[in-house]
């Protein structure tokens, strides 16, 4: 049987410097996260110092939630930087479907090497051309109706694929995994997603099998959820609760509460 928890002990003991260009609404909450799990944030875009910072990195996430032209053009720095420099990059291709501007990046991010994509079900299927993308941020499709455009779009690309929703699914073309933990509480408190991407380059920082890796971000982020909707009285009490939940989380509770089948 996998132990999900090694992952988890295994990213801590190596605390990645993570570099996050993301939206003006996730960057605090994402660094939070990643500070509570266990990894090292830092957010940065700007297109003159963006290289050198994706150089120090062990993993850097890529989110164009608010993103303009001249931070597209430090995603592609990073992203080269990034490739040029053997570190894995996990793109989010939040609301993908909503302009020219983001389909067209993400069609050029597509074809440059991405170790990972993560997105919910509506994201990962107008990556495929199908569907009409969700409403902006939000998905509107279910993750199963998204299962077969993700083994096609890492077919495709080489990329670990994950859709994230009520029951994740990740796949690396071959291989599938459904992961069943989260909570209902999770897609009520905005930028959870796009933190989940973070999480997600923690794990795969140094890792040999990013597939597995990606499955036990998954799981460790949606145990903590559990953990956290337990007592919360809403988002507002969630979002504190879920914070502490990942700091609190060890390898063990995860080894034990990952509820990860394969697919
Ligand atoms: N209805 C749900 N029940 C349980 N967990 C959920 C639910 N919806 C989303 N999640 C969890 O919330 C996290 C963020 O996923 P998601 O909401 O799909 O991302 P995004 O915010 O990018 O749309 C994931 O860990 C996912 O498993
Ligand atoms: C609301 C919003 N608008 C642009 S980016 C963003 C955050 C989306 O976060 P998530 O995809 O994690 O729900
Ligand atoms: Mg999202």
């Amino acid at each position: 049987m996998t132990d999900w928890g090694s992952h988890l002990s295994t990213m801590r003991a190596q605390a990645p410097l993570v570099l996050n260009i993301t939206n003006f609404v996730a960057m605090n909450v994402m660094a939070n996260v990643l500070l509570a799990a266990g990894a090292s944030p830092a957010m940065a875009h700007a297109e003159e110092e963006i290289a050198e910072i994706t150089a120090l990195s062990g993993a850097l996430t890529i989110n164009f939630g608010t993103a303009d032209a001249a931070w597209m053009r430090g995603i592609f720095k990073a992203v080269e930087t990034a490739r040029d420099n053997a570190i894995p990059w996990v793109f989010d291709p939040v609301a993908v479907a909503v302009s020219r501007l983001r389909r067209d990046t993400a069609a050029r991010l597509l074809d440059m090497g991405p170790a990972v994509v993560r997105g919910n079900a509506s994201e990962i299927l107008a990556l495929a051309g199908r569907g009409v993308g969700g409403k902006g941020v939000d998905a509107t499709d279910g993750v199963a109706e998204a299962e077969a455009a993700a083994r096609a779009l890492a077919a495709q690309t080489g990329a670990v694929v994950a859709v994230t929703g009520p029951v994740d699914f990740v796949t690396d073309g071959t291989r599938g995994w459904h992961v069943s933990n989260g909570h209902p509480l999770m897609p009520l408190v905005t930028a959870l997603g796009c933190s989940l991407t973070g999480i997600v380059g923690a794990f795969v920082s140094g890792a040999d099998d990013r597939a597995a890796a990606t499955t036990a971000a998954l799981a460790y982020y949606g145990l903590a959820g559990e953990r956290a909707g337990d007592g919360a009285r809403g988002p507002g009490s969630f979002q504190v609760a879920f914070l502490d939940a990942l700091a609190a989380v060890t390898p063990d509770d995860l080894a034990a509460g990952a509820r990860v089948a394969a697919a």
